[in-house]
């Protein structure tokens, strides 16, 4: 029997000890097939030799049916006596090149990665897949030894099996509402290699219809993969479907979304650091919206399906659980996630937590200043000094938000005296502003909320389009075009930040922070229109 080709899109591995009450092994087997499962594999930890035989002998003259290749779970004798497509094994069971010896060249031969050293290994012994994990924590089997390797963390040991081409499936945790989260944002840094698939057992096996929970899944993995085939290099999870554009409609759209923020009000939730609380809430009802600032982990738990978009500023970091919590629920209701990681690079403590929460969720948006941006890109051309930038800025800014938005799948921001917005293809340059906001402490961070604000508009604004909730793709984390939500929190902010300084009434610092959030407030858009000052690159 020759080699079986194989689509690892949706891999099923079974858990009998998982199936609701009352569920019939095979029946939920048969179910799942029918909703789309590609590659199933019998994992049985506590039976006989005979039973496990008997179970996979049934399960592939269902699998059979289905035309959809059977693996066996460690145990080369099983698929000896079974003959299916191959088996799977991991780090500590029998060694790569023996199990290849004893099951022949014809056999699959996939083994659990959960490493870069694991994953070189796995290439040197030609595995035919690699099952990467734990992505996730998981009831489903005892990882706690095991690194949770986060969408970060798969991303990295894909890069590692790009050039041989050997598939990769992540496995761990893995459940509908994170799949688009994984998917993008375990597109490797470098290479930008991609999962070949997702392997489950609960997401499946412990519904009460797996039938719809496959098809289901299947469909986020197909979109996704669509999606990469037609647009290999675009962060396309957050691209409306024409990035044409035209700096005129750049700012006329800027102009719909401030009236889309007065009508629709969003309720814009940010957990951001202490130094700026009131000034970020008073810039965000200045505009239109409705700030909460809640932070408390089962509080901005129960509110992600209310709000707009969330803004994860860890200037303080005195929150990191609510951070950690109300970002993955954003990701799961699909709402836009704006992070700002303040003095990221100045200390390993800010490093640290950064990486943490990147490895819980995907931001649609990461706003920073050249430091921050370059700590992020883990470039040293800039550095920082406390929360401010030193240092004549970046060579290239242009290629350094590009090349940091594809790596990251986000819109990325750069601020500074000029401003550079890429999603990982158009790149933008805005060049308003006033010298006292350097004076002000919280400008960056205010700038956070707006971007927060407006890609709440942006999201609202599409919904309203007659589209509904009706995802471009399945695969896609948020809905909206989100490079004019940033856009627009930018202009804004620098905008009305002109409008302050040119007062007659401001004097100095004091009298401009004032004065800020009532052009905030008052700024007609045909003003913004005028003073908009965006370029194309
Ligand atoms: C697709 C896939 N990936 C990883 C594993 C884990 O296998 P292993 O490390 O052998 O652990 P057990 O499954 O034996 O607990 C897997 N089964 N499938
Ligand atoms: C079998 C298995 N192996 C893992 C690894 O990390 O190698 S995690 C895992 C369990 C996956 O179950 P669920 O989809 O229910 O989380």
């Amino acid at each position: 029997m020759p080699k079986a080709d194989i689509d690892y899109s949706l891999y099923l591995v079974t858990g009998r000890e998982l199936l609701p009450e009352g569920k019939d092994y095979y029946e939920s087997l048969e179910e799942s097939l029918q909703g789309g499962v590609t590659v199933v594999q019998v994992r049985e930890k506590d039976i006989d030799t005979g039973e496990f035989v008997e179970i996979a002998r049934r399960t592939k003259e269902i699998t059979d049916k289905y035309n959809v290749p059977l693996l066996i779970n460690d145990r080369i004798d099983v698929y000896l006596a079974v003959r299916c497509a191959g088996i799977h094994i991991g780090q500590s069971d029998m060694p790569l090149a023996q199990a290849r010896a004893l099951a022949g060249d014809d056999a699959v031969i996939g083994i659990s990665v959960g490493n870069i050293d694991e994953a070189q290994a796995a290439i040197a012994g030609h595995a035919d897949y690699v099952g990467v994990g734990a992505v996730w924590p998981t009831g489903s089997k005892d990882v706690t030894k095991k690194v949770k390797l986060g969408p970060d963390g798969v991303g990295r040991v894909l890069d590692v099996l790009a050039e041989s081409k050997t598939p990769a499936v992540a496995i761990g945790g893995i459940h509908a509402p994170n799949v688009p989260f994984l998917l993008h944002g375990s597109i490797s840094p470098n290479a930008r290699n991609s999962l070949d698939g997702i392997a489950v057992i609960s997401a499946v096996v412990a519904s009460k219809t797996p039938r719809e929970a496959a098809a289901n899944l299947r469909n986020i993995v197909d979109s996704f993969k669509r999606v990469r085939r037609s647009a290999p290099a675009a962060p396309a999870f957050v691209l409306e479907s024409s990035p044409v554009r035209s700096t005129e409609a750049l700012v006329s759209g800027v102009a719909a979304l401030m009236e889309v923020i007065q009508r629709e009000v969003p309720l814009v939730h940010q957990i951001t650091n202490n130094v700026v609380i009131n000034d970020s809430a008073n810039a965000t009802l200045a505009i239109g919206a409705s700030p909460i600032m809640a932070t408390n982990p089962r509080d901005v738990a129960d509110l992600s399906p209310a709000i707009g978009a969330l803004l994860v500023n860890f200037g303080t970091i005195t929150d990191k659980e609510g951070m950690l919590v109300a970002g993955r629920q954003a990701n799961v209701n699909r709402k836009p996630l704006v992070y700002d990681p303040v003095a990221v690079g100045a200390t390993s403590f800010r490093r640290e937590t950064s990486k943490e929460l990147l490895a819980h969720w995907q931001p649609t948006v990461i706003k920073g200043n050249a430091a921050e941006i370059g700590a992020l890109a883990q470039l040293t051309e800039v550095e920082s000094r406390g929360v401010d930038s030193v240092g004549k800025g970046f060579a290239d800014p242009a290629n350094v938000v590009r090349t940091l938005a594809r790596k990251r799948a986000a819109i990325v921001v750069l601020t500074g005296e000029e401003d550079y917005l890429s999603d990982g293809d158009v790149v933008l340059r805005t060049s308003n502003g006033h010298a006292l906001l350097g004076k002000i402490t919280g400008s960056g961070c205010m700038t956070g909320t707006l971007v927060a604000s407006f890609c709440a508009a942006a999201r609202l604004h599409h919904l309203a389009g007659g589209k509904g909730s009706v995802f471009e793709n399945d695969s896609q984390l948020v809905q909206g075009d989100m490079l004019l939500g940033a856009l627009a929190g930018v202009l804004v902010f620098n905008c009305a930040a002109e409008r302050a300084a040119e007062r007659d009434d401001v004097r100095g610092p004091g009298t401009f922070r004032a004065a800020l959030i009532d052009e905030l407030a008052n700024m007609p858009a045909a003003d913004l229109v005028k003073r908009a000052k965006v370029e194309i690159l």
